[in-house]
């Protein structure tokens, strides 16, 4: 890290200015850029705080951020992405005409969320917070300005399906880049979010590419960086459970998250001591590593069960299922290419660390009672028997042997009915309970409803494929529903209202959106002979045509203008 670690990680300049809550938004104050050395900032802090007696006032704060920062986001451009191209292919394939106009717009939108870093910020990165990377990038939109890491794997397959693979080769090079540079790929393109990372989707995002350029050379050619992502997670994340080695989420930086700093700061107030405060931050930032931050899932009571709230965090004490089983997958494809690129030895090392993490998800996270596989909770030594979307995400990577599609079928049907998951109109929640959190019910959320879709399609019964195809299509006319409404695509969705979008956590819904887009694209490709949106469960079929307009959809324009706007 470089020397502006001290402003935008941690630090009394952080502490001061973050707690006099001068933005609506805390992830404000971290994203601006500094119109000063990080040195001279620091000396202009400390010389500021003692003409004010360290108690400086909310306005004289203020007065010093307007001094030394300028306005966020002024280090990227907007970037039209240059092998963009205004018909894609998968247009072809989606028959019913509004769905295909919809693709169009959606299309559209890969160019207004593209950025391209200026280039002081290759020259000067200690001005920034932003990470330098070689290539433009996708970003998923509204507040996160930046790159995040599992979101990036759902653009890049949009972007793939768009026909856009400089793009996407681009961002996987950036973050194989990272991996050489930081030895991790970071939670998102933020110097401030150095000690975590999140669920490591690095090796199915060149998995994708290759699938869909055909170029073996681009993965055999990254193997080494795959294999170091492979083995920082392995030996940063193990836990012990019932004489098995998994994963569980980490972080190893200290103090409460740098961009929503006061509202940690907030809950750690119901501790006494220094360590606990401390022990509480890094549950909340192992939780944002999850991706799911924030959620019941993570909460472990005196009781040990999952009913609290923030305070009650111990993710660093769960062992996820997605996490480990994306090991799995990770070790498998890594084991494919050096397969392809005829290193024996190493294909035969990395099928051996697949097996061994199989059997530990198979030993510690399936559960023969509850028919479905659960995170384990290390504190009271249990697994944690409450729905959470990820449950089901071994179907998604095959982590189980294949010899038991037949019995793992039944029993995660009877899971998915005892569970009532199929009764929700907007799509399945990513838990049953409602905390308020954004990752609870009723949220559902487009890479979760991916990775339960194509598990269920992967598992290959007719009653898995069914439903898989009917919660993809009910996925992808709920989303045309809201947009329809709204001419927007939402960060995050509503499983009790079919178009909803969803809400709740510490920062308001967000468009654009990166993920949600690439989850649509994928689906309008492969439902987009069958489906149509006469009948459409919930909410009325268009009632005129959609006419692309400069991008903009005229339909949903009426709409808006007749007051069916949300904001
Ligand atoms: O600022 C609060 C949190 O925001 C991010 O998390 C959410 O948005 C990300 C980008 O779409 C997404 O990857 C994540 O799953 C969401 O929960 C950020 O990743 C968090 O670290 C941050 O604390």
């Amino acid at each position: 890290m470089n020397a502006n670690g001290q402003i935008y990680c941690y630090g009394p300049l952080l502490h001061t200015v973050q707690m006099a809550k001068l933005f609506p938004d805390s992830k404000t104050f971290v994203d601006m850029k500094l119109k000063a050395s990080p040195e001279t900032t620091l000396e202009d802090f400390d010389a500021f705080m003692a003409s004010k007696n360290n108690t400086p006032t909310r306005d004289e704060i203020r007065e010093f951020v307007d001094a030394h920062f300028g306005e966020k986001g002024t280090e990227l451009d907007v970037w039209t992405p240059t092998d963009w191209v205004e018909r894609p292919g998968f247009l072809d394939l989606v028959h019913d005409p509004d769905l295909r106009q919809w693709g169009m717009d959606l299309n559209n939108i890969w160019r207004e969320l593209g950025r391209k870093m200026k280039e002081d910020v290759q020259k000067n990165p200690q001005y920034y917070s932003i990470i330098p990377v070689p290539n433009p990038v996708i970003v998923p939109g509204g507040r996160f300005i930046e790159f995040y890491y599992w979101d990036s794997y759902w653009i890049i397959r949009g972007l793939l399906h768009s026909e856009m693979t400089n793009t996407a080769r681009g961002m996987i090079e950036n973050f194989l880049n990272m991996v050489q540079r930081i030895g991790f790929i970071p939670n998102g393109g933020r110097v401030y979010y150095w000690g975590r990372s999140q669920p490591p989707l690095l090796t199915a995002m060149v998995k994708s590419y290759v699938d869909f350029t055909k170029d073996d050379l681009f993965a055999i050619n990254a193997l080494d960086v795959l294999e170091h992502e492979f083995e920082y997670f392995i030996n940063n994340h193990t836990v012990q459970a019932k004489g098995h080695n998994l994963v569980a989420y980490r972080d190893s930086s200290s103090g409460p998250r740098p961009e929503s700093y006061s509202e940690d700061v907030e809950t750690s107030e119901s501790f006494d001591t220094e360590a606990a405060k401390e022990d509480h931050y890094s549950e909340l930032k192992s939780a944002a590593e999850s991706g799911m931050d924030f959620s019941s899932r993570w909460y472990i009571n005196e009781d040990g069960t999952n009913v609290g709230n923030l305070t009650n965090a111990k993710t660093r004490s769960i062992v996820p299922v997605e996490l480990n089983a994306i090991l799995y997958w990770n070790a498998k494809m890594i084991a494919e290419f050096h397969s392809k690129a005829g290193n024996v030895e190493k294909m035969t090392e990395y099928e051996t660390k697949a097996q061994k993490i199989k059997e530990a998800i198979q030993a510690v996270l399936w559960n023969e009672e509850a028919g479905c596989w659960l995170d384990y909770d290390l504190i009271n030594d249990k697994p944690r028997n409450y729905y959470v979307s990820s449950n089901l995400s071994p179907l998604w990577v095959k982590a189980y042997n294949i010899s038991d599609s037949e019995k793992i079928s039944a029993s995660v049907l009877k899971y998915i009915e005892n569970n009532k998951l199929d009764t929700f109109p907007g799509g399945v929640p990513n838990t049953l309970y409602q905390t308020g959190e954004q990752w609870d019910f009723p949220n559902v959320w487009a890479p979760m409803q991916y990775i339960l879709v194509e598990g269920l399609d992967n598992l290959g019964t007719p009653e898995a494929k069914e439903l898989s195809q009917r919660w993809g299509q009910r996925w992808v006319k709920s989303n045309f529903e809201a947009y329809r409404e709204t001419l927007a695509m939402f960060e995050k969705y509503d499983a009790e209202k079919f178009g909803g979008h969803g809400g709740g956590g510490e920062y308001g819904v967000q468009t654009g959106f990166g993920w949600t887009n690439g989850v649509i694209i994928e689906w309008l490709a492969k439902y987009g002979r069958q489906i149509s949106l006469s009948g459409n469960t919930g909410g009325a079929a268009p009632s005129s045509r959609i006419i692309s307009l400069l991008g903009v959809t005229a339909v949903a324009l009426v709409g808006a203008l007749a007051g069916r706007f949300i904001w």
